[in-house]
């Protein structure tokens, strides 16, 4: 299978916060904004495998800034590592401001998809080959972010997370 870079994945989807999608303090309700990352995400994750794809896990999310009614809200998402059936996603939300256009960094997360079948069995998808400096940090970043999801999830035993015990041992 051909590897692919996160340029091929890349979902960009911009749209407005409306009054039915806010709290009570009028900025925009986290559960919609994690379904507007989950459908970006999940187009990114289906461009990178061209199979069916399903959240296995929300890894992080990050509510950085509260995002008021009004706003436009741009949710960016590419793949940013592929394993053997699984793929992680990282999605960057930025909001713009309405007179001169600017954009800001609200929110970022990180969800894993899987590639499935008809018949919901996970799926081989192709390698990611990073590109840029940002896509390069992400990539290296992503095993110990998989095996910290899988440790917390009770998939993988804490001693076979080779990447973890790594942030902790001194050379
Ligand atoms: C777009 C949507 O909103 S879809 C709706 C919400 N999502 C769903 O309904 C998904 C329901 N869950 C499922 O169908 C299954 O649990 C699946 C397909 C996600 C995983 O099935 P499993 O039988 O656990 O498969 P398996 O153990 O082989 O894991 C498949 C891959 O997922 C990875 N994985 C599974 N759980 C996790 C997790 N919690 N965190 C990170 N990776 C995970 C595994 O490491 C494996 O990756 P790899 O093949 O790249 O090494």
């Amino acid at each position: 299978m051909e590897s692919k870079t996160p340029a091929q994945s890349r979902t960009t989807m911009t749209d407005m916060v409306l009054p039915s999608e806010t709290n009570a303090l009028q900025n925009l309700f986290g559960g919609e904004l994690l379904a507007r990352m989950d459908r970006a995400a999940s187009i990114a994750a289906g461009r990178h495998s061209r199979r069916i794809t399903v959240t296995a896990s929300v890894n992080h999310v990050a509510f950085n800034l509260a995002i008021p009614l009004g706003s436009v809200v741009t949710v960016e998402a590419a793949v940013s590592r592929a394993y053997n059936t699984s793929m992680e996603v990282y999605i960057d939300v930025w909001i713009e401001d309405r007179y001169n256009g600017k954009k800001t960094k609200a929110n970022e997360a990180i969800y894993t998809f899987v590639a499935v079948d008809e018949t919901g069995k996970p799926t081989e998808v192709p390698e990611l080959r990073p590109e840029t400096e940002l896509e390069q940090i992400r990539y290296e970043g992503a095993l110990r972010r998989k095996q910290l999801s899988l440790v917390l999830a009770g998939k993988m035993k804490p001693d076979d997370a080779t990447e973890l015990k790594a942030l902790f041992t001194k050379n």
